[in-house]
């Protein structure tokens, strides 16, 4: 071979090249004892002080292996492997490259010494594009046997088999990372829509004007056998309602009106436990669940609600009404409960109301 011919780099095919071996991302990542080795085994295989995988990169030449060269890269232009390229089918051997007038501006050393024999096989991308080569050089004249050359072509495929490899196993670690990145985001949006989910729930389960759970949440509870299983055990209801709530209203306005409800609530929220269930129930009736609590607890919590609403701080006397019931899950059912408990508190009403009735039926007619 002795022309020189150095393809323009804007041509269509050359960027076509690049784009090949800009696939592989290879350039410029850190040695890889796969590629030593090969470069190894054609250096002791041809018997010469230097060989080297070269892989042309834009303006440069970059070398992933390489023993005995003096420098890790270089420019591409009127470099050796850069015309080994030239024709991607075939390989170039040089015995005399002082006698090639052709090659006399490349800049490769070996040792300080410019090399004198130069071969060179293509490495090819599955769609025969040249990314760079296999190589041996020596600062001496010589020839290669046919075995050695054919040796050396071998490991050139070997070296091409390793580059795709390489670009399989990252395009696997890329579509694993992003099926991860999905799968991320899929859990993110999940996690959101359910915060969400609960947000809107817990809203529609509020009432606006106490904070304390409202009658669609006890409708809700009612038909979930998970929340039920608490009233498995024994437990207390407390039917609660302010008195002649009509006239505050009338005499103080219904703003005041509302103050006083969310006095009531926060007197019935400061006396009742975690677990426990305050809900209001209608306009001015509140329901308080208290699971694992006897009648004789339970009419002491229903007082405590009933003092701390008569001490609340309103412009004008407020005072609340309640019965309490005891529910025994293996008898009663909620309603049956809650029907003992409000008629407690009807009598509570009728005996002149700021006071707390027990539900009085007897064990055996229930
Ligand atoms: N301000 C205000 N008033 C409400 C609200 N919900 C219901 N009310 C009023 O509560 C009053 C309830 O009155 P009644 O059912 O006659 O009972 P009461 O006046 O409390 O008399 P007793 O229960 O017999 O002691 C009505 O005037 C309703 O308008 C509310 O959210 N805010």
């Amino acid at each position: 071979m002795s022309a020189v011919r150095v393809p323009h780099p804007s041509t269509e095919i050359e960027s076509r090249r690049q784009a090949a071996l800009d696939s592989y991302a290879v350039v410029d990542t850190p040695p890889e004892q796969a590629f030593d080795d090969i470069v190894r085994l054609a250096a002791t295989l041809c018997d010469v002080p230097a060989a080297a995988i070269s892989l042309i990169d834009h303006e440069r030449l970059w070398f992933k292996a390489q023993i005995g060269l003096d420098q890790p890269q270089l420019p591409r232009f009127n470099s050796l492997c850069d015309h080994a390229i030239l024709d991607p089918g075939s390989t170039v051997v040089v015995d005399d490259l002082a006698a090639n007038p052709g090659f006399a501006a490349h800049r490769q050393r070996i040792g300080g010494q410019p090399p004198r024999f130069y071969a060179g096989v293509p490495l090819l991308s599955p769609d025969g594009y040249a990314l760079g080569t296999v190589c041996v050089m020596d600062v001496v004249p010589r020839r290669l046997g046919a075995p050695q050359l054919h040796a050396l072509e071998l490991l050139a495929r070997q070296a091409s088999h390793l580059l795709e490899l390489r670009r399989y196993a990252r395009k696997q670690r890329e579509l694993l990372s992003e099926r991860e990145a999905f799968a991320r985001r899929i859990e993110r949006s999940r996690a959101e829509l359910q915060h969400r989910h609960e947000q809107l729930q817990q809203t529609a389960n509020r009432d606006e004007l106490t904070g304390l759970l409202n009658r669609s949440a006890l409708v809700q509870l009612r038909n979930n056998p998970e929340a039920m299983q608490k009233l498995q055990q024994a437990y207390s209801l407390v039917v609660l309602d302010v008195d002649l709530f009509k006239q505050v209203n009338d005499r103080h306005g219904h703003l005041l009106g509302d103050r006083a409800l969310r006095e009531v609530a926060a007197a019935v929220t400061a006396s009742v436990r975690e677990g426990d269930l305050a809900v209001r129930y209608g306009g001015e009736e509140f329901l308080i669940v208290l699971p694992g609590t006897n009648l004789a607890s339970a009419v002491e919590i229903a007082h405590r609600i009933r003092l701390r609403v008569a001490e609340a701080s309103l412009p004008f006397p407020l005072t609340v009404s309640a019965g309490v019931a005891a529910g025994d899950a293996s008898r009663d059912s909620p309603e049956q409960v809650f029907e003992r408990a409000d008629q407690a508190l009807y009598r509570a009403k009728a005996a002149g109301r700021n006071r707390v009735v027990v539900d009085d039926t007897p064990y055996f007619n229930r």
